[in-house]
């Protein structure tokens, strides 16, 4: 397949009419889903011109956890309603791309089997951790423990959803519980024995509106690993989080899924680069469907962007084969990008390169 557009297109055809449009709906009006994509179709790039090389590196390294490429996978949950393989395949793929894959708490796969299975297609994967932080801090620090145990390298605290979006497709389908056999597998058991058979348990995500900056600092006490915020769109929070000594945050509005008629992540992007000046990593999600898209987030300021969308759609359509189709798509697509913006190396793109 030539494009992420066809992936949805096969991937559409495959699912469960109401699992499609779990995954490709957004909030309310989806003024912000569309707009994620749209913002980039409106800025235009000015290559520079000799002074390439026939020799790209496209690899960095991200708190401490190295990446093939600038490219990396958003957490997206329930990945046994694309496929039956589910977060098995995604993270094979990841781990066989050389790129960090986020994990979402939400996953219908338990972290120790998802770690496992990128260890069989990689030494030493990328896995990071996407923690939607519960009330109940015990609880919490019970599934940090878990995470940790199983070999993640940074905690991604999603800070946008105190309360869950109004998805209105969800609603008109009733997609409201995952189907007899699919679970949120990292909230079973914990500190119980896993196989606890008549015992087993899973506990239901709750979003914590009270969630704070204390909260932040309570994980970074528990933890020696990196912990980034996910879902900054204000440039004063981002200021806040180097106040806070967060280790790098992801400017995201949760793929239009959360608050509508925010910005494009795009459209915030350079304020917020400005605000934190170099001082944490940021990190863009949001709309990227094209290495176009992701030149102009490296352009404007994001050291890396993840994809959200696209993967599920890769593992709808061909379970892991399809996810690495996907992320060496946009790979290939990312490089050529760069070759004809004059880049040898993402850090060579810069902001003049990108004019609205
Ligand atoms: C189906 C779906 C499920 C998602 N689940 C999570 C999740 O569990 N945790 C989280 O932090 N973000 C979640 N997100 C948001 C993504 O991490 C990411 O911000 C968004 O998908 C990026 O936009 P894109 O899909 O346009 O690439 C989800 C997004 C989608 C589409
Ligand atoms: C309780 C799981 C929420 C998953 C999510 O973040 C999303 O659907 O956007």
């Amino acid at each position: 397949m030539r494009s992420i557009a066809e992936f949805e297109a096969a991937a559409r055809e495959r699912l469960d009419p109401a699992h499609y449009d779990y995954f490709a709906g957004g909030a309310q009006d989806e003024i912000t889903l569309r707009e994620n994509e749209s913002a980039y179709k409106r800025l235009r790039l000015i290559p520079r011109v000799l002074r390439g090389s026939d020799k790209r590196d496209l690899s960095l390294t991200l708190l401490g956890t190295p990446s093939s490429m600038p490219i990396l996978v958003a957490p997206t949950a329930f990945h046994r309603l694309a496929h039956p393989d589910g977060e098995l395949a995604t993270a094979k793929a990841a781990a066989r791309a050389g790129t960090i894959l986020i994990v979402s708490m939400a996953a219908t796969t338990a972290i120790e089997d998802i770690a496992a299975a990128a260890r069989e297609a990689a030494p030493d994967p990328g896995l990071w951790f996407q923690l939607y932080l519960q009330p109940d801090l015990e609880f919490s620090e019970a599934i940090v423990r878990r995470a940790e145990a199983a070999g993640v390298k940074a905690f991604v605290v999603t800070v946008d959803s105190p309360v869950l979006g109004r998805r209105e497709r969800d609603d008109r389908n009733a997609f409201h519980d995952l189907p007899p056999g699919l679970a949120v597998e990292n909230l079973r058991n914990l500190g119980e024995n896993r196989s606890g058979g008549n015992a087993s348990h899973v506990r239901e995500i709750v979003m914590s509106a009270g969630l704070n900056w204390d909260h932040i600092a309570w994980l970074r006490g528990k933890t020696k690993l990196p912990v980034l915020i996910k879902g900054v769109l204000h440039a004063e929070d981002a200021r806040l989080a180097v106040h806070h000594g967060v280790a790098g945050i992801v400017v995201s509005n949760h793929g239009g899924r959360q608050l509508d008629t925010v910005p494009a992540t795009i459209d915030v992007l350079p304020e917020i680069a400005a605000a934190v000046g170099g001082a944490l990593p940021v990190l863009l999600d949001g709309g990227i469907r094209r290495g176009t898209d992701a030149v102009k987030a490296l352009a404007l300021g994001a050291d890396a962007v993840a994809v959200g969308r696209p993967v599920v759609w890769g593992l709808a359509a061909g379970g892991r084969e399809g996810v690495s189709e996907v992320l060496e798509l946009l790979r290939a697509d990312f490089d050529q990008a760069l070759a004809l913006c004059g880049g040898r190396h993402p850090a060579d793109l810069t902001p003049d390169q990108v004019r609205r």
